[in-house]
């Protein structure tokens, strides 16, 4: 049997959640362009699709948001941790940390029956932007605020990371933003869910494995290693010569390329724009304009190579408007992907939930005579 090295091109498994034409560009949650989903719907509504597999109609859209929102407060115990853990850990690790303790406060941690799942997936989902929130409060030195049911998701995570209400407008882009990073078939972290749920592990087991895996600077975490770079770069005048010479040296240019587009992810497309617009309103212009030449410059050579923009290129120009540092950037996408991962969980359990256990082509040496400590 061939080695596919990194499971490229292996089909593990059938969904119905999610197409992407990594040749042209598109996207699909459950068939609907992810462009109009972006525009048009909520993370409420795509979270419902992602779950159900179906729009909900309107007065489902409304009870599912209400039961959503119900969800949201953090109790007690939790919110102690969170004020003990270091002030100076990654957010990441601290919502890895806190989504594993929240199954310690679960009684029913092990149960994986379907409606089992859907409660505690529902949780999670309305929680973890409850954790994040807090997170960037006491970062700050300052006291969590609790939830508002009154508020959208989008709308609420703002209000609790920035203690103010945002603007509509604010309130929308976070919730594009949510939309876009929510889903994505079987990326690394996606994968590690399943590979973790198919031994029948809990809930909790199987998204703190996947959020860990979520934080390397390969998958979710090279939105932070963008406004890294961007830091580095420093002046949009020295942006083509810093590109340059990272490619001389054979080095990556974060936030660019991916193993399914070999085109331009349609996700950047839709935050490009995003990003434009709070450059020009709102004066994240220097930020803007050094992706725009880092773009154009490391597109020269890797755009004929099917290397483009993926969806962590402009993210955080839209993160930091809305008042977020760079260490918060994955956990944000975090937020957003908890829907496709218990998406995915469910659809795969009610497909038969069959142990992933890969093999590896054998290529070290039998029937070695084993020589005593003493003699070698
Ligand atoms: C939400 C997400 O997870 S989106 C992805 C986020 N990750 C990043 O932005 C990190 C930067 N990008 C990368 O490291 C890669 O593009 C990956 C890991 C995402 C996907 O890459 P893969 O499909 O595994 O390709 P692989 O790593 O084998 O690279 C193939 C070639 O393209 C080059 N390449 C790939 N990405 C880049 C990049 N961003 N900059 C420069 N060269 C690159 C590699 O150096 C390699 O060149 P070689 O053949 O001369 O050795
Ligand atoms: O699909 C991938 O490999 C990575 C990605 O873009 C995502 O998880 O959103």
């Amino acid at each position: 049997m061939e080695v596919a090295r990194g499971l490229e091109g292996v089909l593990f498994t059938e969904s119905r959640m999610c197409f992407i034409d990594g040749e042209k560009g598109r996207l699909y949650y459950f068939g609907y362009p992810i462009q109009e989903l972006a525009e048009k719907s909520s993370f409420e509504e795509v979270t419902f699709l992602l779950l159900h597999g179906r729009l909900p109609k309107k007065e489902e859209l409304e009870a599912f948001a209400r039961d959503l929102a119900r969800r949201r407060a953090l109790a007690e115990p939790l919110l102690a941790s969170l004020r003990r853990y270091p002030r100076e850990a990654h957010p990441m690790s601290v919502l890895r940390t806190a989504v594993s303790e929240l199954g310690l406060y679960d009684p029913t941690e092990g149960d994986i029956s379907r409606e089992a799942l859907y409660e505690k997936g529902l949780d999670l989902i309305a929680k973890f932007a409850t954790i994040v929130a807090a997170n960037k409060r006491l970062r700050e030195g300052k006291e969590p605020l609790p939830p508002r049911e009154d508020l959208s998701h989008a709308a609420n995570f703002l209000y609790m990371a920035n203690g103010a209400e945002p603007s509509p407008e604010q309130a929308k882009l976070m919730d594009a933003a949510l939309i876009l990073h929510a889903e994505h078939g079987f990326n690394a972290s996606t994968f590690t869910a399943i590979a973790a749920f198919s031994t029948e592990t809990d809930l909790y087991s199987a998204i703190t494995a996947a959020v860990a895996s979520l934080k390397g600077p390969r998958h979710g975490g090279a939105n932070e290693a963008v406004m890294k770079m961007i830091q580095e770069i420093g002046e949009p005048e020295r942006a083509r010569a810093w590109v340059q010479e990272k490619l001389a040296r054979k080095e990556r240019i974060m936030g660019m390329g991916h193993r399914v587009y070999k085109a331009f992810d349609p996700r950047a497309g839709v935050l490009e724009k995003l990003a434009r617009l709070v450059a020009e309103k709102h004066g994240h212009s220097k930020e803007y304009q050094i992706l725009k030449i880092v773009e154009e410059e490391a597109g020269k050579v890797l755009n004929p190579r099917g290397i483009y923009p993926n969806v962590d290129f402009y993210s955080g120009v839209v993160y930091s408007d809305l008042g977020f540092g760079l260490e918060f950037f994955t956990p944000i996408f975090a937020v957003a992907r908890i829907s496709g991962w218990v998406g995915h969980i469910l659809e795969y359990q009610a497909l038969d939930n069959r142990l992933l256990r890969p093999d590896a082509k054998y290529v070290g040496e039998l029937d070695l005579p084993y020589i005593p400590l003493e003699a070698r």
